[in-house]
């Protein structure tokens, strides 16, 4: 089964379009082997209300080796639950190193089974990416349009979105390539999607649109402002075709409280599912 068949096989499922963002910072613990419990019961405990985790790279290489040795196991208990994993690396590289990137991340020890990853250098960079994660049954999420204030510098904000609507052209085009479901339960969804912010529920649709066959990463969700209840326009009929991603909002809902994670990963799926009109099972 491919990523994007595994999450939506859970979106219908469990009734859960929430991605859980695992990114563990050191200042909230005693030390490393605090640090890897909390995270992994946070992990376990939310995962009925994921389709997905989200491991944050920039967390786990901050504690060097021993950071990586954590990695592997989040991603080793995810894969026990039944989760897939999304590495939130944002990798890009000319395409040589892109290859040891993907090698690393979408097929090493401490793979997911999918990736971001920064198309700055070209579309043609991602090509290894691409390659590396099709063979897999795995995806890429090409950064489109960010979550974060400073993002119209170079993507486009208000009537000038060029940059951003010009990657997400060439991710449909990626994406026009493939055999959707050929030999294998097909989603309808393809192994290029893409990385739309959930603070910009005004662009959402236009993404939707831009890009039919691609699922859509929602990263902003809690902290940084975006609502579950503004999202809509990210989905597909029948509330699928996206997922809204929530870090801080879920890990650290009320500090280290497990039981408050798991009330926020429900909240936050219930009031995606209230905003869509559908119903968890
Ligand atoms: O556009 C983007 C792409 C990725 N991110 C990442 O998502 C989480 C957000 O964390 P919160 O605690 O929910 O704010 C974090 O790992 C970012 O690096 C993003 O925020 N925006």
């Amino acid at each position: 089964m491919t990523f994007a068949h595994v999450v939506t096989d859970r979106t219908r499922r469990l009734g859960t379009r929430l991605c859980v963002g695992l990114d563990p910072r050191t200042e909230a613990y005693r030390d490393p082997d605090h640090l890897r419990a909390h995270t992994l019961d946070v992990l376990e405990a939310t995962a009925p209300y994921a389709a997905c985790v989200k491991p944050q790279l920039a967390f786990y290489e901050a504690l060097g080796l021993e950071g990586l040795h954590i990695l592997e196991e989040v991603c080793a208990a995810a894969r026990t639950l039944g989760l897939p994993v999304l590495l939130d690396g944002k990798r890009g590289d000319i395409g040589s190193t892109a290859l040891a990137y993907a090698q690393g991340w979408l097929t090493g020890r401490h793979a997911g089974a999918a990736l971001t990853v920064n198309p700055f250098l070209g579309f043609e960079t991602l090509t290894p990416f691409v390659e590396t994660a099709r063979a897999q049954g795995g995806a890429v999420f090409v950064l489109v349009k960010t979550s974060n204030p400073g993002q119209g510098d170079l993507q486009g904000s208000g009537v000038s979105e060029r940059v951003a609507v010009e990657v997400a052209r060439l991710c449909a085009e990626e994406l026009g390539t493939e055999e959707l479901g050929a030999g294998k339960p097909g989603t309808g969804y393809a192994s290029v999607g893409a990385v739309v912010g959930a603070t910009h529920p005004q662009d959402l649709a236009l993404y939707r649109a831009l890009m039919p066959r691609a699922l859509l990463l929602l990263p902003g969700l809690g902290a940084q402002g975006g609502a579950a209840g503004a999202l809509t326009g990210a989905f597909a009929p029948g509330g699928v075709g996206a997922l809204a991603s929530a870090s801080r909002g879920v890990q650290y809902a009320s500090g280290l409280d497990v039981t408050a994670s798991v009330a926020a990963a429900r909240t936050f799926r219930d009031d995606l599912n209230a905003a869509l009109g559908v119903a968890a099972p």
